[in-house]
């Protein structure tokens, strides 16, 4: 496959232009970048990486997070997260507060961000500093120290974060929340505040791509039973209620994020990251779905 010959097509086919979506507003600090930005990062099982644009530039990783601490989650807890958690597809958005009531406060998925709340309650409760671990495991990941909070965002978020405070209040209420609300609050914030470039993305997520073996290193970090299950989260539950939209349009497993991150995987081929922080109206990254779309097109591969 000659994936530059493609990435050369995907650069002149799109173009970010203003209107195509709205850059996130509701933190603050995120509402400060430029809406223009726009980056790929493709690398593949054999080492071969593509890129072109902002692909090197940090932005905050928000809801990707949620996969780096559902992976950790899963492999510190197994089966019992899952009394906590479910796994369907919520089809409604990620900030959601409507089906919590109806069932009694077990989240759909951890993917929304009621789910990746209590997810990051379970670490919480068996982590001695969750922060630092979860730093540590990502910079081991893409095997890249120079990864940080930025703690500007994080702060923005906790000043403003009056659904996820909403969120985790309900869940206490109906028994699914152990750990203080403020001490998960501000944990939740920190991992959404997250700073990486498309190239760092990329090779975390090649986990998940080269049967859950680190891309540099090829040590086991989970195992494929973990692959599969995470990679199934990601194609039902990645992107809220536009996770069918993505799955029909571009055919691999996916998470998204309000900074205007996607990452995907295709197992055994590549992991792809891609940034645009202009948002459609589901959260997604407007041009970043465009643009996986049309690579799978021009690839004519997909995980179907
Ligand atoms: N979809 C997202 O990226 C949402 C993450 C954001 N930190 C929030 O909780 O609202």
């Amino acid at each position: 496959m000659d994936y530059q010959a493609i990435l050369n097509i995907l650069q002149k086919e799109f173009t970010p232009k203003e209107g195509m979506g709205k850059v996130a507003s509701y933190i603050p600090e995120l509402s400060k970048v430029d809406p223009l930005k726009f980056g790929i990062y493709l690398f593949c099982q054999d080492g071969s990486s593509f890129e072109f644009g902002d692909s090197q530039e940090r932005f905050s990783i928000q809801s990707i997070s949620k996969v780096f601490t559902l992976t950790i989650a899963k492999e510190l807890l197994g089966k019992d997260l899952w009394e906590r958690v479910d796994v369907e597809p919520s089809g409604t958005p990620f900030n959601s507060l409507t089906e919590l009531e109806r069932e009694k406060g077990i989240p759909r998925n951890p993917f929304i961000n009621a789910g990746s709340i209590v997810v990051a309650d379970a670490l919480l409760s068996v982590l001695e500093d969750p922060k630092e671990d979860l730093l540590m495991f990502v910079r081991k990941l893409c095997g890249d120290n120079d990864i940080h909070f930025d703690k500007a965002v994080a702060k923005s978020e906790k000043k403003h974060g009056y659904r996820n405070k909403a969120l985790v209040n309900y869940m206490k209420s109906l028994g699914n929340i152990s750990n203080d609300t403020e001490k998960i609050l501000d944990f939740y914030f920190y991992q959404c505040s997250i700073a990486m470039t498309c190239e760092q993305l990329s090779k975390a997520f090649m986990l998940f791509a080269n049967e859950g073996k680190h891309f540099q290193t090829q040590e086991k970090v989970i195992d494929r039973q973990s692959v599969k299950r995470i990679n199934s989260i990601m194609q039902t539950c990645g992107f809220y209620d536009e996770a069918g939209e993505f799955s029909y349009r571009v055919g691999l497993p996916g998470k998204s994020g309000v900074g205007g991150g996607i990452v995907a995987v295709h197992p055994e081929q590549y992991s792809v990251a891609v940034w645009s922080p202009m948002l459609n109206q589901k959260g997604n990254s407007a041009l970043g779905m465009k643009v996986l779309e049309e690579l799978t097109t021009l690839t004519g591969l997909s995980i179907f």
